[in-house]
């Protein structure tokens, strides 16, 4: 499911999350606090050799380490109350969260991009809430937040880790400030810290469908060979999770922990873009050249004001929004109002329909076509039915059914055909069972 949005008017709810403390986590049942056992079964983990023989052994370690994470993050018995600093409200059109470990910049860069204050200093945790900004990119409001430091251990609750993470969990895109004198282990431990609350950056939804079924076992089936996963672990993962029946469809190469990620749920797949910034301008041309060079990496400089733009430009290509222009017959359009589709959950196409809801959802009962202009059409103006697919900055102008032709449609629905032109289809079955027996 996409998200759409009206560029104008958008406010949603504030970042939840669960009010946490360490007191709740405490013994979950078993061997010790939850913290405990974790560190238990990745030490486990760890020591297990990685062979054919041992992989289902593997998938079930992983999947019980996967539900005391869960635990840990989610504590049973309540506790869904707001944390204190960071409950901002969502607005615009698309959020970035600025993560990284502590001052690498993060504030300044928030103040640099949005002319919103953030206390920088040259010590570690001056800032200590979620402090948030907005950036105006082609008339579309993207809400940029600052956030404190992370430390490793973080998503285990270190320092503000676990609200900060929450708090990165709720952005579209995020912003990974990182020191361009030190080695890349800081993003593998950022990574990390992130992944351990179900972040996955800059990586697709795993292919695989699973359908839980009320008997039978588990019928499994893949498209492609698998070089890692296969039937046994997967029921062994099933079963941790207490799914006993269940049609499983494996369409890529995954892995287990790709598997667990499909069946734990909750998920964020989060684009993901590494910026270099503070010490750049101490490094040698060459070493700037190179760092840029990595994939979805920018450099910046705040203290010199380097490469704003281009940074804007990667998120602008990253958000991958869609911009709408409207226009009424015998009108221009309308510039200055865009409708804007936004992706989400790996939906990133919109067609005429999801357009046309947005504009306004019982618009959808009269519309007969749409005129595109644009570059998603091979000339403009193009008659377009719902299921077109839309580009950033089309134009579109919605035809809408006469009388007559409602009152056609409507009776073609009784009788259970189509009208030409418009896309009120009708099932010849719904037909029949409606159809008075006699
Ligand atoms: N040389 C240089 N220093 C910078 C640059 N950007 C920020 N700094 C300095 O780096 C220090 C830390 O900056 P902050 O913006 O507070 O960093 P932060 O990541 O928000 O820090 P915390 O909130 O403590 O995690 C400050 O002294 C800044 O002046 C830069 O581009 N070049
Ligand atoms: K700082
Ligand atoms: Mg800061």
């Amino acid at each position: 499911m996409a998200s759409f949005s009206k560029s104008s008017s958008k406010a949603g709810t504030g970042v939840g999350g669960g009010g946490w403390s360490k007191a709740k986590h405490q013994a979950v049942g078993g061997g010790g606090s939850t913290l405990e056992r974790i560190a238990q079964i990745e030490l486990e983990i760890s020591r297990t050799q990685k062979n054919k023989a041992t992989a289902k052994h593997l998938g079930e370690l992983k999947a019980k380490l996967c539900k005391l994470k869960r635990d840990l993050l989610e504590p049973s018995g309540g506790g869904g109350g707001k944390i204190a600093g960071f409950e901002v409200q969502k607005i615009g059109d698309a959020r970035i969260g600025l993560v990284g470990f502590p001052s690498v910049g993060k504030s300044s860069l928030l103040t640099a991009l949005t002319g919103v204050q953030s206390e920088a200093a040259a010590y570690e945790f001056t800032t200590l809430t979620c402090i948030p900004g907005v950036i105006y990119y082609n008339d579309v409001r993207i809400q940029l937040l600052d956030l404190p430091g992370l430390i490793v251990g973080a998503s285990t609750g270190k320092g503000r880790g676990r609200q900060v993470i929450a708090t990165a969990k709720s952005c579209d895109i995020i912003l990974m400030v990182l020191d361009p004198t030190k080695d890349d282990s800081q993003k593998e431990m950022l990574t990390k810290e992130l992944e351990n609350v179900g972040i996955r950056l800059n990586r697709k939804p795993p292919d695989v469908s699973v359908r839980p079924t009320k008997g039978g076992g588990v019928k499994f089936q893949s498209t492609v060979p698998l070089n890692h996963f296969d039937e046994e672990v997967c029921v062994t993962v099933l079963k941790q999770y207490k799914i006993h029946s269940a049609d499983v469809l494996v369409k890529e190469d995954i892995t287990v922990d790709d598997f667990i990620d499909v069946i734990d749920g909750n998920r964020k797949y989060c684009k993901c873009i590494y910026v270099y910034n503070k010490t750049i301008d101490l490094l040698k041309l060459e070493e700037i050249d190179e760092i840029a060079r990595r994939p979805q990496s920018v450099v910046v400089s705040v203290r010199n004001k380097w490469n704003y733009d281009y940074l804007l430009r990667r998120l602008w290509d990253e958000m991958e929004i869609v911009r709408v222009f409207t226009k009424k017959k015998g009108q221009f359009p309308d510039f200055s109002d865009p409708l804007i589709l936004t992706p989400q959950r790996g939906n990133r196409q919109f067609n005429v329909e999801n357009a046309v809801q947005l504009l306004h959802k019982s618009l959808l009962e009269d519309f007969k076509n749409a005129l595109v202009w644009g570059s998603s059409v091979k000339q403009s103006p193009q008659v377009c039915g719902r299921d077109h697919i839309l580009h950033d900055e089309d134009v579109i102008q919605i035809v809408k059914l006469t009388q007559a032709e409602k009152a056609k449609a409507l009776h073609g629905k009784k009788t259970g055909t189509t009208i030409a032109g418009s896309n009120i289809k009708v099932d010849p079955k719904k037909k029949e069972e409606k159809a008075p027996k006699s």
